[in-house]
């Protein structure tokens, strides 16, 4: 394309994913107005009453990642029974170097506190959920997340779509970069564990996975005048092998399901969060499961929450691996599919817990 500055080449399997409707600036809003909350984020009674974490505080497991990649026995254990009884986890001596993660940090507050018009130049398109905007809003009238997000796809290099990476602050590309780079590693270690405490070789599921793909999704809350009946971001699972979350260690938000509570992370500082996504809880037939997650907002405060995708390509094959299955519940839970159609189908609705994986559920027989 020599000659034209203004052509992005892209490669010939860069995925577009789906479109999603297009929806008020939530931040703009609250800067407008910040005692006004509209209709269509206020959510019923009903939804939030069953949301209130009135639930003791348990400790989140917190895993050590040096030790489990050095195939720590007692520390594969307690990845193994974190993975079974919580989905989601802290890990601390993970590698990702903390003047990485507080320039990510950085970078990210400073682009979120530019002029709107300015962050609009990395707006979403009306075809893709990549760039500045809003997610997995699919009809006119359904309820609305108090949040502005950031897609963007990281690796392998050739899915980004440089249009969307920030150019303003100018040291944002880099920051990310790093920042992607330093969780990449993260990722194998941890897919690596994983494999390890699933029975299988090491590297089987990086294998099983051939290339795989990381997007980032930064997630701007802005403060609510109504933080208890409006959702940062509604119940979900994650449509990801794992997902790893850096999180600001002195405002609250997330709150995960855990035995039939809404418990709220306290993110010990430093530390990453991880949880698991719905394509672990289809290799391991269920044995480990993605867990549902939300974001509620606070009164006062803003929050930034700094979300790693790691999933598989388009063509891979997902479902029960035979090695995994019980042996003394042998019945495939979920049929085989191709990830890209499992992907497409998560994004292509409003979020509402765990409901889009019955797309891969299998009849259980009588
Ligand atoms: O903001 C958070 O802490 C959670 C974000 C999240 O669940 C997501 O982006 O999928
Ligand atoms: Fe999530």
């Amino acid at each position: 394309m020599a000659g034209s500055d203004n052509v992005v080449v892209e490669a010939e399997d860069v995925p577009i994913y789906v479109s999603s409707l297009p929806v008020p600036n939530v931040q703009e809003m609250v800067r407008e107005n910040p005692l006004r909350v509209p209709e269509r984020y206020l959510r019923t009674k009903e939804e939030i009453s069953e949301s209130e974490p009135g639930y003791v505080n348990p400790m989140l497991p917190v895993l050590d990642l040096s030790l489990l990649v050095d195939g720590n026995a007692q520390e594969l254990d307690k990845l193994d029974l974190a993975c079974k009884d919580w989905g989601f986890f802290q890990v601390v001596n993970h590698g990702a170097a903390t003047e990485v993660m507080n320039m990510m940090r950085a970078a990210a507050i400073e682009f979120f506190k530019l002029p709107l018009e300015e962050k609009n130049k990395f707006a979403m398109p009306a075809n893709d959920i990549q760039g500045y905007g809003h997610t997995n809003v699919e009809t006119k009238d359904q309820k609305l997340d108090w949040s502005d997000t950031l897609v963007l796809a990281v690796y392998p290099e050739r899915f980004r779509r440089p249009q969307f990476w920030p150019s303003t602050p100018p040291h944002f590309k880099k920051a990310m970069e790093t920042y992607a780079n330093e969780i990449r590693t993260v990722g194998d270690k941890l897919i690596g564990s994983l494999a390890t405490v699933m029975g299988l070789n090491k590297d089987a599921m990086l294998k099983l996975h051939g290339e795989l793909v990381q997007g980032l999704r930064l997630n701007y809350y802005p403060s609510c005048v109504k933080p208890n009946d409006v959702y940062g971001i509604s119940p979900h699972s994650d449509a990801t092998i794992v997902s790893i979350l850096m999180q600001d260690s002195d405002t609250d938000g997330l709150q995960i399901r855990h035995e039939g509570h809404w418990v709220p992370i306290k993110p010990i500082p430093g530390a990453l969060i991880i949880n698991l996504g719905d394509v672990v809880e289809f290799w391991t037939n269920g044995k480990y499961k993605s867990i549902e997650h939300r974001s509620m907002t606070n009164a006062k405060k803003w929050r930034i929450s700094f979300a790693t995708f790691i999933y598989p390509p388009d063509d891979i094959e997902i479902g029960p691996l035979a090695l995994v299955v019980d042996p003394g519940r042998p019945h495939q839970k979920y049929k085989k599919m191709k990830y890209g159609e499992y992907l497409r189908f998560s994004l292509k609705r409003e979020l509402e817990g765990k409901e889009h994986i019955k797309v891969a559920q299998v009849e259980v027989p009588n």
